[in-house]
């Protein structure tokens, strides 16, 4: 705990350091996982900070579009000429770590290089593409872009407009998109930077559409980086964030590839023509399916940004009396401002703790595929869908709490918090909008319930509790005893209750009307019945995992635990009391449990943020400085406003002192 405390910080801060029950380096191990990540993080950090070449001219927030555009490709650049100081293959750790440190929270020109391009190449060349494409695509010899969603489509993949034609006269697809809605729209780096990118269009051959697949696309000359003749591509304009990106438009216009473009891993297009389909249909999707997983950790670390921020300032800030007479308390110390920020806390630990676990799935899945196997596909799929949905809405709703919590303050640019909003709450939009993932993960849990009802049951193991019979009450007793496969099996049973839920009403459904129309009038017990299975999912891995903990940090993991726990519980009470499972009187009893917890993280509110050892660097936030001097840095930070550059602005002469003067002069 010592080591993040310094002379000169402020006093309440420090106060809540020196208080701390564990040492923020053991809840730092559990966090991340072992002393040797520890330590890279901090050579990391050194290097980073070393570097003056990382650094921005200005704090970004005071750019405009075009600084910060210049401002991210200098630094993506530099970045990338420095990659021999990570292990560049570790994408997950490493590499989301020392992007973060340099690139801050804004999408950059070569995002999408690396978060999509590189792992397509990677994951959908045959071993002969890969030998061409992917040392150019490590070097920079060129920078990519993943083409896919269009003006008029961006969800329904299979009807894309794009279309990649095969001439098998001259051995070339035809690229072409046969109308404004069929332009390539979105593309992160596409508009200006890439110079070429992975285009998803519908493959037709001998005259058959065989649905969507990815191309290579070279779209500007090398040299000159103009487009080639037969393309139209530029900037689509400024957007809620990732300003520093320039997503674009691209249009076709019969723009001709070589056959061997298409990346032909699984399926395949023959000299003559001849479709060689994959050996599963979804295997082009699988870069999506990437970065859904790699989404979890990066959504929960800016969700424990914002907790951080939020208790580091709620620690400094002074507000109001509690015993009138005693002076102004830490705002910290309100229970309505505990409650706005430790559940947030506390689900920022949880996705993280799932993230790894996804990762974990990933790369057992890749090791399959490898292999020919593609068994564990459909889970996946779900799993990452689900995931990504439930995670990204609440880390958007939590990080908004946290603004809202930190006042006045929490508006400004200088907490740090429009942009990690900004940045944060497109995931609830990117890689498939939530609403859309949501119902893919109820596919998969209505086949499970199927397989249930006809008594096959060979479930997936996340399934598992749909099959089992549970009991009708819960065993809840008092609050402080409620843990572990207590709260499970009640979680168990709501999920399991609104899964066969959703179920019945979409077979009912489907004996009046046609299937799909019965799938869309079910569709909102559908997504609750996504949801619950996800927060099972994701309430199990987070109680199993602290059961792990050791010594000093397993107490407030476990009251984390079980406060994301009490939270969801009483937030949706109604499900619970549902048929008498739980009483008044549990419920009650769980409410008072919530409170408690709230009273026992309380001690430990800083120094549990501490531990996601975030530097001032990488958290970006005024608000959040590890010394807790929030005013005199808010005041150095809005003297760098532009606006300040000058005492008397050209808007004085032209319109404000025109109009004082008149309104003086009728006096
Ligand atoms: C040097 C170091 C550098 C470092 C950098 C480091 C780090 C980076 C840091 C952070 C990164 C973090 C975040 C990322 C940041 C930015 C991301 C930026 C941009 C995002 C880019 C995009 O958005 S790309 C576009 C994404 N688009 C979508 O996601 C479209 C969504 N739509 C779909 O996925 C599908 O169309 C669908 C799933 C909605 C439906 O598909 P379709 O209509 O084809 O199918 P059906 O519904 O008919 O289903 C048929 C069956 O197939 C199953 N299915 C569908 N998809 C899949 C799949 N992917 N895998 C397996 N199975 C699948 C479906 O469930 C059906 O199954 P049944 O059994 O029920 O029949
Ligand atoms: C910041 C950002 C970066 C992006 N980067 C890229 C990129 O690099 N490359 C790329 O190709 N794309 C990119 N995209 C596009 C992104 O992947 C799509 O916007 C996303 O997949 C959602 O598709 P859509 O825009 O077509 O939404 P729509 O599908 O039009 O969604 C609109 C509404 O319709 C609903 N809806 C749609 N279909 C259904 C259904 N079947 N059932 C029920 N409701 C439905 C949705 O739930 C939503 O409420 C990016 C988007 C953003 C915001």
């Amino acid at each position: 705990m010592s080591n993040l405390i310094q002379t000169g910080d402020n006093a309440d801060i420090t106060k809540e350091r020196r208080n701390a029950t564990f040492d923020i380096h053991d809840m730092s191990l559990f966090l991340y996982g072992s002393e040797e990540i520890l330590k890279r993080r901090k050579e990391m950090l050194a290097f980073v900070k070393s570097k003056p070449e990382f650094n921005d001219p200005i704090p970004t927030e005071f750019m405009n579009r075009e600084q910060r555009v210049d401002n991210g490709a200098r630094k993506i650049v530099a970045m990338t000429d420095n990659t021999d100081e990570i292990d560049a293959g570790d994408f997950f750790g490493e590499g989301m770590y020392f992007q973060g440190l340099i690139m801050g929270r804004d999408l950059h020109p070569m995002s999408l290089h690396y978060v999509m391009f590189l792992p397509t190449i990677q994951g959908q060349s045959d071993d002969e593409q890969l030998d061409e494409w992917l040392p150019l695509t490590i070097s920079r010899s060129f920078v990519g872009t993943y083409a896919q969603t269009e003006l008029g489509h961006g969800t329904n993949l299979s009807k894309l407009e794009t279309t990649a034609t095969y001439d098998p006269k001259a051995g070339e697809f035809v690229l072409h998109s046969p109308s404004i809605t069929a332009a390539k729209w979105w593309p992160g780096g596409l508009g200006k930077s890439a110079n070429v990118a992975i285009v998803v269009a519908n493959l037709y051959t001998q005259g058959e559409c065989k649905g969507p697949h990815p191309f290579f696309v070279q779209l500007r000359d090398y040299d000159t980086h103009e487009p080639l003749k037969g393309i139209t591509v530029g900037d689509i304009g400024p957007k809620l964030g990732f300003n520093t990106s320039d997503n674009g438009f691209l249009l076709f216009n019969n723009f001709r590839i070589p056959r061997r473009n298409m990346l032909m891993r699984y399926a395949k297009v023959l000299p003559d023509g001849t479709y060689i389909k994959p050996q599963h249909a979804k295997l082009a999707f699988g870069t999506m399916v990437f970065v859904r997983s790699i989404m979890i950790k990066d959504q929960s670390t800016q969700l424990a940004a914002a907790a951080c921020i939020a208790k580091r300032y709620s620690a400094i800030r002074r507000q109001g009396e509690i015993k009138q007479g005693a002076g102004e308390v830490q705002i910290l110390d309100y229970q309505t401002q505990q409650l706005r920020i430790f559940p947030v806390m506390a689900r920022a630990f949880c996705f993280m703790f799932a993230a790894y676990e996804i990762r974990d799935l990933y790369m057992k899945v890749t090791e399959q595929l490898g292999e020919g196997n593609t068994e564990l596909l459909p889970e996946i799929h779900a799993l990452t869908s689900g995931l990504k949905s439930v995670v990204s809405y609440e880390v958007a709703l939590g990080i908004e709490q946290c603004r809202m919590a930190c006042g006045g303050h929490g508006y400004s640019q200088a907490s740090a918090f429009p942009e990690i909003y900004a940045y944060a709450v497109a995931g609830c939009t990117y890689e498939g909008e939530n609403i859309v993932m949501l119902l893919q993960v109820a596919r998969f849990l209505m086949k499970a319930a199927e397989e249930v009802m006809n008594g096959k049951a060979k479930l997936a193991d996340i399934c598992a509790y749909l099959a089992k019979r549970g009991a009708n009450k819960s065993r809840l007793r008092t609050a402080d005893e409620y843990r572990g496969d207590v709260i499970i099996e009640d979680l168990e049973h709501v999920a399991r209750n609104q899964v066969f839920r959703a179920y019945d009403s979409l077979k009912r459904k489907e004996k009046e009307m046609p299937s799909e129309e019965a799938w869309n009038k079910t569709a909102i017990e559908l997504c609750k019945a996504s949801r619950w299975h996800v927060r099972l999912y994701l309430a199990k891995n987070f109680l199993h995992k602290i059961s792990t903990a050791k010594g000093a940090i397993r107490e407030p993991l476990e009251n984390l635990a079980r406060l994301y726990a009490f939270d969801i519980i009483t937030s949706s009470h109604g499900e619970f009391l549902r048929g008498g499972f739980m009483s008044e009187a549990q419920l009650d009893e769980l409410k008072g449990g919530f409170y408690t917890l709230l009273e026992r993280l309380r001690r430990n509110a800083v120094a549990i943020v501490d531990s996601w050892d975030f530097d001032d660097k990488e958290l970006h936030s005024i608000l959040g400085k590890r010394d807790g001097n929030v005013y005199s840095s808010l005041l150095d930070w809005a003297q760098q406003s532009q606006l300040n550059r000058t005492q008397v602005l050209p808007t004085f002469n032209k319109y404000l002192g025109p109009m004082m003067k008149e309104g003086r002069s009728k006096l």
